[in-house]
């Protein structure tokens, strides 16, 4: 590849298109991106260095923990709190909000992040990854639980890194989305999918089938209109997939399309949704949406959903934009 452009050089040309721009925000992603890389080698050595299985203890959502869980969180907290950028900072792992130790300076942002998602796959060896949200925050002082509840559409960025066949990292800070991959050889992530954008239209759909019976009529009717094909009303055939790492499914339809739903279900009244608004759908949204696709909860698009508490969970339904409007049009159709 001739001209490699790195990650930074990329986001030192973008904030150049700022002038006044401080360059805090990007010091602030390179300490992401130095706590991603940690993570990419330690979940490529999985096997060898004993981190993999079950840690024995619950996370605040009451799903038991893996080791990595709890690795990766505690990577992202320690290249983060020090460096002064941060106000605060919110993980998947842990109930309250991390604040910054009082020996280190605050900042003006805050970082939301899910350390490790697809937990379920990191065992048997699938793409995992990280998920992180930006928000601005009041500078100099400890961030409140309320500070972080707010629209996704506020937030000043949102990236994802898979650690997969290869590890890449797909980022947007409002102007596009683009792809990095890293570079083992020489450490750095290299620019390798400029402005990348979701097809309109689709025939591949993502749901986790077998929670069908406890799904909604709207999603149920959209589920068996594309499984019913050219026999159906669609008029076409739809191919299923079903990664159960919500990062590698959003970089499939980043890459070729399509629609993915964890819609609504009533196995567990007390937990009718699966995905977190404030680290996975909010990221994701901001992102699918940067690409030309649509994200919503299926009545409302997820960017201008209120949040209300920090480990809120939402339905989660996005990706080529016809699809999700045609779903959307049968929730309201009811
Ligand atoms: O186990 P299921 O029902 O297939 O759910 C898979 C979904 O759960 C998740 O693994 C939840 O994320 P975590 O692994 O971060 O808890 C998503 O990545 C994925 O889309
Ligand atoms: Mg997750
Ligand atoms: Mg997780």
């Amino acid at each position: 590849m001739a001209n490699k452009v790195t990650m930074t050089q990329f986001l030192i040309e973008q904030q150049r298109e700022y002038p006044g721009t401080s360059g805090t925000f990007t010091m602030l992603l390179n300490d992401i991106v130095t706590a991603c890389k940690q993570i990419s080698h330690k979940v490529n050595r999985g096997n060898l260095i004993g981190v993999l299985g079950s840690a024995e203890s619950e996370n605040v959502q009451g799903e038991v923990q893996k080791k990595l869980d709890i690795i990766t969180h505690e990577i992202m907290v320690e290249a983060l709190d020090w460096t002064g950028h941060l106000a605060g900072m919110l993980s998947e792992e842990v109930d309250e909000p991390i604040k910054i130790p009082p020996q280190y300076p605050k900042g003006k942002y805050l970082v939301l992040f899910d350390p490790l998602d697809g937990s379920s796959n990191i065992d048997i060896n699938l793409t995992v990854g990280t998920i992180f949200s930006i928000l601005r925050c009041r500078e100099g002082v400890d961030a409140e639980p309320e500070d972080f509840l707010r629209k996704g559409a506020e937030q000043v960025c949102a990236g994802f890194v898979l650690y997969g066949p290869s590890t890449m990292m797909v980022l947007t800070t409002g102007h596009g989305v683009n792809g990095f991959t890293l570079d083992q050889d020489i450490g750095e992530f290299i620019l390798t999918h400029r402005n990348m954008t979701i097809p309109e239209d689709t025939r591949e759909f993502a749901i986790n089938m077998s929670n069908q019976r406890f799904w909604e009529e709207p999603v149920r009717r959209y589920i068996d209109e594309c499984v019913q094909g050219t026999d159906g009303p669609r008029g076409k055939n739809f191919n299923m997939r079903w990664i159960a790492s919500l990062v590698a499914e959003v970089y499939r339809i980043l890459t070729r399309g399509g629609v993915f739903l964890y819609p609504y279900d009533s196995r567990d009244p007390k937990k009718p949704y699966k995905l977190r608004l404030l680290y996975e759908a909010n990221p994701v949204a901001f992102i699918v949406e940067q690409a030309g696709g649509a994200c919503s909860t299926g009545r409302e698009r997820m960017l201008d959903v209120k949040p209300q508490s920090l480990h809120q969970r939402v339905p989660v339904i996005l990706g080529s934009k016809d699809e999700v409007e045609r779903i959307v049009k049968y929730h309201l159709e009811g």
